[in-house]
C-alpha cells in the first residue's frame, strides 16, 4: 500500500514566476489554492545557475506571506545559508546530502531553529543517504529532473524511486512528507501521486500558464483520481 498519511499537498516554484513582481505573484498563486511556497535557491557552484537568497524570503514575509516556504537549497556549503533561511522565516529547508560535510548537523541545525527539515536526492542519488536520518527528517524531496533549471521534463525512473521511499516511510512508522520536484504537470501528477509522493512541486506549469487557478484546479482533480488502495 501507498497511501500517503498527509493530504496532498501543492508546492508552486517561484523559479517560474515573474520577478519584477515577486510578492504580487506569491499573493496570487496563494489565493489560487497553492499550500506551499516552494524556493529554489541555487548558487552557480553546486548547480549551474543563479537564483534568490534569504533576503527575498524576508522580503517575502514582510510583504505579508503566512503560507509555509519551502526551502530548497542547491548550494554548497549549506550550513551558513541554513542559518540566514531559518532568520529570514524558512517553514521547511531541504538540502542536498552530497552538498554537506554533516550531514546530521546540518539536519540538526535546520531542528535546532524550529523550521522543519529535510533532504533531497537528484536523479541518479542513491537512496542509502537516507539510511541513518528516517527518525530525523521531517520530509524526503526526490528530484525528478537534475537541479537547476524549471521547465525540464520529468524523468520516468523517479517512479520507481518514489515508490521505494515510500516504502522506508512506511517502514519508518514515521508522518514524513514524500516532495517530488522537477517536470510536474497535470498529465503525470496522478501517476507519481499513485507511486506514493504527497508533495508536488510544480513551476512552469503553473506560473507560465495565464490562468493559476484553473492550473492548480487541474492537478487537485486529478490527485482526486488517484488510487492508492
Ligand atoms: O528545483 C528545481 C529545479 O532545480 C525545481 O523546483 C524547478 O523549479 C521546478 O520547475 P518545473 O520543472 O516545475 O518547471
Ligand atoms: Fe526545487
Amino acid at each position: 500500500m501507498n497511501s500517503p498519511a498527509k493530504p496532498y499537498l501543492i508546492a508552486p516554484s517561484i523559479l517560474s514566476a515573474d520577478f519584477a513582481r515577486l510578492g504580487e505573484e506569491v499573493e496570487k498563486v496563494l489565493e489560487s489554492g497553492a499550500d506551499v511556497i516552494h524556493f529554489d535557491v541555487m548558487d552557480n557552484h553546486y548547480v549551474p545557475n543563479l537564483t534568490f537568497g534569504s533576503m527575498i524570503c524576508k522580503a517575502l514575509r514582510d510583504y505579508g506571506v503566512e503560507a509555509p516556504i519551502d526551502v530548497h537549497l542547491m548550494v554548497s556549503p549549506v550550513d551558513s545559508m541554513i542559518e540566514q533561511f531559518l532568520e529570514a522565516g524558512a517553514s521547511i529547508i531541504t538540502f542536498h546530502p552530497e552538498a554537506s560535510s554533516h550531514i546530521d548537523r546540518s539536519l540538526q541545525l535546520i531542528k535546532d531553529g524550529g523550521a522543519e527539515c529535510g533532504l533531497v536526492l537528484n536523479p541518479a542519488t542513491p537512496l542509502h543517504y537516507l539510511d541513518y536520518v528516517m527518525d530525523k527528517v521531517d520530509q524526503i524531496l526526490l528530484m525528478s529532473v537534475n537541479p537547476g533549471y524549471g521547465g525540464q521534463s520529468f524523468i520516468d525512473s523517479t517512479l520507481d524511486k518514489v515508490r521505494q521511499v515510500r516504502q522506508r516511510i512506511i517502514t519508518s512508522g514515521r508522518d514524513i512528507r514524500l516532495e517530488v520536484d522537477g517536470g510536474i504537470k497535470a498529465s503525470n501528477i496522478r501517476a507519481i501521486a499513485e507511486a506514493g509522493a504527497d508533495m508536488f512541486v510544480a513551476g512552469s506549469a503553473i506560473f507560465n500558464q495565464e490562468d493559476y487557478k484553473a492550473a492548480i484546479d487541474e492537478m487537485r482533480a486529478e490527485l482526486l483520481l488517484a488510487n492508492n488502495s
